[in-house]
Parts: C-alpha cells; structure tokens; sequence
C-alpha cells in the first residue's frame, strides 16, 4: 500500500514530539553533536544498519562531531510521510547511547 504524504499540521504536531528535529524545505532534519569525531562515525553506522532493517534512508552527513539526517520519502513523491518519522523515532531511541545530543 503506498504511504500517503502527511499534511502540514500532521507534520507540525509530530514534530512537537520530536525535540531537534524540524522540517527544512521537503524533508525533516536533525543535527546530533558527539563528543569526537570517531564517536559521530560510530553513530552513522548505528544508523545505517537501522535505516536498512527499516528499508528507508535519509541523507546521512558526517561532520568532524556531527551527524545529520534528512529525510522524505521517495515512493512519496518526495513527500514527508510516517515513514520518516518511524525512522526518526528509532534514531532519537539509539542516539542518547553513543553520547549525542
Ligand atoms: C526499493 C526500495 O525498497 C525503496 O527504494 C526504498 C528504499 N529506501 C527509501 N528511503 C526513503 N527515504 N524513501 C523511500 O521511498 C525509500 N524506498
């Protein structure tokens, strides 16, 4: 069954139950700060393996202490959908373990 885009409020009330993520043009995003640069690459793999059990990826951007998501999806048209708050759900669950906030 395709997933259907979610509506501008849809987004906005989840969002509220998201702290640090936002939405930024067509996609949610949220930068995590680690405490070195090894430690942020340790989280994008931790994220990689979750976005592959998940079957759904975001643009994943590693920085010297920072990894960044954004996210829509694509089978959406490039819409946000729950698909991309089920991920962001998950990572926000991984996250506080390696450290980031
Ligand atoms: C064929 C494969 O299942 C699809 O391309 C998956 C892969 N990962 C995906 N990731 C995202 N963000 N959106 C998708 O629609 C999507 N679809």
């Amino acid at each position: 069954m395709p997933t259907e885009p979610l509506s501008q409020k849809e987004i906005e009330d989840r969002l509220a139950e998201l702290p640090g993520w936002s939405l930024d043009g067509d996609r949610i995003t949220r930068t995590y700060r680690l405490s070195t640069h090894f430690a942020a690459t340790a989280l994008v793999v931790h994220i990689a393996q979750t976005q592959e059990e998940l079957n759904h990826h975001s643009d994943l951007t590693l920085g010297y202490n920072t990894v960044s998501l954004a996210v829509h999806t694509h089978d959406a048209g490039g819409a946000v959908t729950v698909k991309d708050f089920e991920l962001a759900g998950k990572v926000e669950a991984l996250a506080p373990g390696h450290g980031a906030t």
